[in-house]
């Protein structure tokens, strides 16, 4: 869909620059998504992994956060092995709502409601990134924390609609299950990309 250049707005990288590639397809649903316009495919160009080097090598930047639309409907193997070979740090944002493929340094793991996540993604997942749009996600962000591995990372993001209401209730959350911690979409705040 498209490839920009700007700062991890949000979870374990916030405040990092990265080179962003957005792949255009998503069958999810969220009712609140804030990219609907790349759900439909045929809506964006195509680009060949060379067309996309290309342009990502004019970045001073070592950075590449893949995103999306749902990343993981693809096959991500060709284009993940290309960048490795160009010595890039891989993060992905996924639903995990497809089988994991690729190559990946940081896996971002941000479950939804409204398409179950495949089982694979659990043992890959470096932060879970759970959107709060109302009371009841709490509740399904703690099932999904019972299923990551330890060490992942735990993150409660205000959904952008619902932030001025959810986030206090997020504050006194993670004030009393400190594993959480608060993910905000600082890009929005910024007016930035
Ligand atoms: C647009 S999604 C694309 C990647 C993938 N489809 C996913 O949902 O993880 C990128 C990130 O933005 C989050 N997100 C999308 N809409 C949001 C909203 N309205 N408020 C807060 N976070 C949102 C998603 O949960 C995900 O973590
Ligand atoms: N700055 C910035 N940070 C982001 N982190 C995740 C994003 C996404 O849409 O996947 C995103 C985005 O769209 N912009
Ligand atoms: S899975 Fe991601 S891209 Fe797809 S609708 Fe949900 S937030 Fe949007
Ligand atoms: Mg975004």
């Amino acid at each position: 869909m498209e490839i920009f250049y700007s700062i991890q707005g949000e979870g374990y990288y916030a405040g990092t620059p990265a080179i962003f590639i957005r792949l255009g397809g998503c069958d999810v649903g969220c009712v609140w998504c804030d990219v609907k316009e790349s759900w439909n495919e045929a809506d964006h160009p195509f680009f060949t992994v060379d067309e996309i080097i290309d342009q990502i090598k004019e970045y001073p930047c070592r950075m590449i956060v893949i995103t999306g639309g749902e990343p993981l409907m693809y096959d991500m193997k060709e284009l993940t092995t290309v960048l490795k070979g160009h010595n890039y740090q891989l993060n992905i944002e996924t639903s995990g709502a497809y089988p994991v493929t690729g190559v990946w340094d940081w896996v971002c793991f941000s479950p939804k409601k409204f398409k179950t996540p495949d089982t694979s993604i659990y043992a890959h997942a470096s932060e879970l990134k759970a959107i709060v749009f109302n009371q009841s996600d709490f509740e399904f962000a703690e099932q999904h924390r019972s299923l990551v591995p330890k060490q992942c990372k735990l993150y409660l993001q205000p959904e952008w609609s619902k932030a001025e209401k959810m986030t206090p209730q997020i504050i006194d959350y993670a004030k009393a299950h400190p594993e959480w911690n608060i993910s905000l979409q600082t890009h929005k705040y910024l007016n930035i990309p």
